[in-house]
């Protein structure tokens, strides 16, 4: 870590950039403090540079080009701030320079790519088909049948959906005969590469059999478990950053990172264990750790949270009703998973990873799509603990936390989630969050009565 004394003369390479072999799609802030990281610190990292594509908005590829693809990592704990200069970007595009992306998909060098787009971004539905409701999958997809009819020609394709961008790159690499690739999903999803894989299948059946083939071939699917909280940083903190640092693109992140990966690298990958990441052969429990007790806590804390005044995952945290919510879904979580994952310790680690209000990670931030992340990091565990006669008392306490938040509109809109409002609506709700919950009847009256006591805050 080096620390500055002014960042401004150090935006600026003291090495030559490393050759493009990793393409990162959906440029924000994780990405930054996560992949662009490990990379930097992998012990070949002068062999591993990365081309990054910005996923909606074109002003952080803008900003970062102009510095040459260099950032400043601020790592901030309650004894200070640490700087550290990244440089393993060394090009930035916006996401609709279709030209670039699907030349650097195809180049022969590159042998990853990666998505940080967040869990909406790949528009599958819960079975991990293209979501055909979204007006944007079903537009793409019908254009990769009038690409495969002949209808438009290849070149002139201009899909707007991520997944489809991705897969006319992987189309151009089967034609050139690049190699095999890896296309790894950085995002808090379980079965990250197993839905992505599942996603890219049905979408390239829809263009052909010998994409289909290809892919099954040549690409795998890593799945991994990621960790390091980054917060989108405040304006007014961006502007007394940027003078600080001398840096329009800065990234804020927590000390602690993990990051457990499991899965072939066919074209190969970079020494990311000597940066400290793990190979595993079974990611599920680590997984399942960390997205139902640090992703699932924050989705509760979210939505408690900002039902009870809170603003930050801090002030939500010390907040003793708000904590003991807390600790009863974490004691439902340990009652799911192996004892042998130190759940201790990771859970008073995540007590301090949480209360440190340096670290200033807005609730309003978190609770997007909240719907659908109570579906993937609090329904699993209810739904093994019903299956086993027991009544989840904190999983009912999350959803009614949902139900109540989302009816006063202190979340922000979900353009998948249903309606909260009519109270009738409740037994459909949980079906939509899964079968197992919307059947139980005792589980529904749970939420209900714990709705009514919420109304009251
Ligand atoms: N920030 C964290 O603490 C953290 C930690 C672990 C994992 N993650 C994962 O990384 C993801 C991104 O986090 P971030 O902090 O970088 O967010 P961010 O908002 O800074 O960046 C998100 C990126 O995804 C793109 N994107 C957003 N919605 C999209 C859509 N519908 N389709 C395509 N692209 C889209 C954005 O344009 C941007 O490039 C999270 O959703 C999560 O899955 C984040
Ligand atoms: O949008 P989400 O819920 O996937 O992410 C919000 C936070 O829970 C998340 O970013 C955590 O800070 C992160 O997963 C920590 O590693």
């Amino acid at each position: 870590m080096t620390e500055l004394s002014t960042a401004r003369s150090s935006l600026v390479r003291d090495a030559p950039a490393p050759p493009v072999r990793i393409v990162l799609i959906g440029l924000g802030a994780f990405s930054r403090s996560h992949l662009a990281w490990y990379t930097q610190h992998a012990a070949d990292a002068s062999s591993w540079g990365i081309a990054a594509y910005s996923g909606r908005s074109r002003a952080l590829a803008d900003k970062l080009d102009r510095q040459d693809g260099l950032y400043t990592l601020t790592e901030r704990d309650a004894q200070g701030d640490r700087f550290e200069v990244v440089s393993s970007i060394v090009r930035a595009h916006p996401g609709d320079d279709l030209g670039a992306l699907i030349d650097d998909i195809s180049s022969p060098a590159v042998s990853i790519v990666t998505l940080t787009i967040t869990e909406v971004g790949y528009r599958l539905d819960p079975d991990d088909a293209p979501d055909l409701s979204d007006p944007l999958v079903a537009r793409d997809v019908c254009l990769l049948g009038d690409v495969a009819n002949g209808i438009v020609a290849f070149d002139a394709a201009r899909p707007q959906t991520t997944l489809v961008r991705v897969l006319l790159g992987l189309e151009a690499r089967r034609r050139r005969e690049s190699g095999p690739i890896a296309l790894v999903s950085l995002d808090n999803l379980p079965d990250n590469g197993g839905r992505l894989e599942r996603g890219m299948l049905a979408l390239a059946a829809s263009l052909s059999p010998e994409l289909v083939d290809w892919i099954s071939d040549s690409v795998s699917f890593p799945s991994s478990s990621v960790d390091r909280i980054t917060p989108q940083i405040a304006e007014d903190e961006l502007r007394e950053l940027i003078v600080t640092t001398g840096d329009e693109a800065p990234v804020v992140a927590e000390p602690f990172s993990d990051w457990v990966v499991s899965g072939a690298f066919p074209g190969g990958r970079p020494q990311w264990e000597t940066a400290g990441a793990r190979f595993v052969d079974d990611l599920e429990p680590w997984e399942a750790r960390k997205l139902w007790m640090l992703n699932g806590a924050h989705t509760l804390l979210a939505c408690l949270g900002l039902l009870r005044g809170h603003r930050t995952v801090a002030e939500s945290i010390g907040d003793p009703v708000c904590r003991a919510a807390v600790e009863s879904l974490w004691n439902e979580d340990a009652a799911c998973l192996p004892a042998c994952l130190g759940l201790d310790e990771y859970r008073q680690a995540l007590v301090d990873r949480f209360a440190n209000a340096r670290i200033e990670h807005r609730l309003e931030q978190i609770a997007a799509d909240s719907f659908m992340k109570l579906r993937l990091r609090v329904v699993p565990v209810t739904e093994v603990l019903l299956r086993r006669g027991e009544l989840p008392r904190a999983g009912a306490a999350a959803i009614a936390a949902w139900i109540v938040a989302a009816r006063r509109g202190l979340l922000p809109p979900e353009a998948t989630a249903p309606s909260a409002h009519s109270g009738a609506a409740l037994s459909s709700l949980l079906t939509r969050l899964s079968d197992v919950v919307g059947a139980s009847a005792p589980f529904a009256d749970e939420v209900e009565s714990i709705r009514v006591s919420y109304e009251e805050v």
